[in-house]
């Protein structure tokens, strides 16, 4: 199918990611996503007053968050545009950019913003009060921490999902190196010649504002705290989980940052486009869940789904874009799939550049895009896992408008 929302070419954008603790660790995600967007809107000469609607995205909450959506557009000058704000963890990329969709397709809007921020640095800890407990103590959450320790549904950890599924696909710890060594140097591309590929969709450098968005506090050429590793430095590395086979070298770091999609009519795309002859389309998106404590292995139903949906199979597509928290992800899902393990994620993925959560999926859907217009277009496929075994995908097209 083809939905009739489109994506104007270049009206998209995302921060550097900084690895959690780092330089954006102290900026409140919804403020430094305003911050963002109001300056790639203003370089993009796109007035903000033309949005009728927005979805905002986070799954780590931050003071104030309650007010959402209408907030962070009132602070870009996008006053009259409404709408939720959604958590679906790290699906809630994928989540926002077919809400948005979907607002259009109804009529209901004409020119949405799709924007995701998180901040898994400094979690918030919570309390939820019990008065009626043994001296009215309440209990205490650590948003973030405790949340990859234990999916309450099992009392597993994320990593045990990855362990489980590695275990049940016969997935080494040498093989998950392997492919941490070849993603990196996808990575390496995107850093080639300056940043050049960076550059087609994130401001570099990167001016890192103050804590009170009055000034800037740091530069950054690029995204903060990658891993550069090597095979004997891999090699070193033990299994997390006693008799496991993910090291710290095969998954990805928490991290920081933002990143957004405009959403739009046809007509409104050739208007708000960088280049009116590119036209970027979806053509479908795909929700799955799978068994319990086997997460990494739902990107494969969830990307079956979407290409259904858009009448395509892995054979028909010129780029593919995994959420990659663990290397085993991207080993199961080529497997499984008959993907080209080497070929898919070019340029980059969230086991490199890291995991904000909520903007990782914008990001890569936007990365997505610009490989297909590097390549003169083509189909396009983006699938990640989320929380409680579940995922979404999206497949998108890149052609002539
Ligand atoms: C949320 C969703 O909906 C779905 C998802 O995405 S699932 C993924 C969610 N994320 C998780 O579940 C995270 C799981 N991981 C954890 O919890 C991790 O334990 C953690 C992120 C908390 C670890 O953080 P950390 O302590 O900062 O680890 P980090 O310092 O990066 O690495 C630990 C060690 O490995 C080493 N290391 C890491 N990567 C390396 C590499 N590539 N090469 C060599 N050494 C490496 C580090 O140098 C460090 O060594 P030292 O202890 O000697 O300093």
């Amino acid at each position: 199918m083809s939905y009739k929302a489109e994506i104007p070419y270049g009206a998209y954008w995302s921060t550097p990611f900084a690895r959690w603790q780092g330089s954006f660790a102290n900026l409140h995600s919804v403020r430094f996503a305003a911050h963002v967007a109001r300056e790639e809107l203003g370089r993009r000469a796109i007035d903000p007053a033309l949005f009728d609607y927005g979805v905002l995205g986070f799954s780590v909450p931050q003071q104030h968050a309650f007010y959402g959506l209408p907030w962070l557009t009132g602070m870009i000058g996008a006053t009259r545009a409404g709408g939720p704000t959604m958590m679906q963890a790290c699906a809630t990329g994928v989540r926002t950019l077919l809400a948005a969709a979907q607002e259009i397709e109804s009529d209901m809007a004409s020119v949405a913003l799709a924007i995701n921020c998180d901040r898994t640095s400094n979690g918030p800890h919570l309390y939820y009060p019990n008065p009626r407990a043994p001296g009215g103590t309440g209990s205490a959450e650590n948003w973030v921490m405790d949340n990859f320790g234990c999916d309450p549904l099992g009392g597993h950890s994320m990593l045990a999902t990855a362990e489980n599924v590695a275990s049940k696909h016969n997935v080494t710890t040498a093989q998950q190196h392997e492919l941490v060594l070849r993603r990196e140097q996808q990575y390496g591309d995107a850093l080639r010649d300056d940043s050049a590929f960076l550059r087609r969709f994130m401001t570099l450098p990167f001016a890192v504002p103050s804590a009170d968005f009055r000034k800037t506090a740091a530069t950054l050429d690029g995204d903060e705290g990658t891993s550069r590793s090597t095979a004997e430095g891999l090699a070193k590395l033990r299994p997390v989980i006693d008799g496991g086979s993910v090291t710290f070298g095969a998954q990805t770091h928490p991290a920081d940052g933002n990143a957004a999609i405009v959403v739009t009519t046809p007509d409104k795309a050739r208007e708000l486009s960088a280049d009116p002859k590119i036209a970027v389309r979806l053509h479908g998106f795909g929700l799955a869940r799978t068994e319990l404590a086997y997460m990494p292995e739902a990107m494969i139903p969830a990307a079956r789904r979407a290409l259904d949906q858009a009448g395509r199979s892995i054979a028909d597509l010129a780029a593919i874009k995994t959420h990659n928290p663990f290397a085993v992800n991207d080993i199961v899902f080529a497997r499984e799939t008959g993907a080209d393990l080497a070929l898919m994620n070019n340029y980059g993925c969230s086991l490199v550049w890291g995991h904000p959560q909520a903007p990782m999926g914008t990001r890569a859907i936007i990365e997505l895009i610009e490989e297909l217009a590097l390549r003169g277009g083509g189909f396009g496929l983006f699938t990640g896992c989320a929380a409680g075994d579940t995922a979404m995908a999206v497949v998108i097209e890149v052609c002539d408008a």
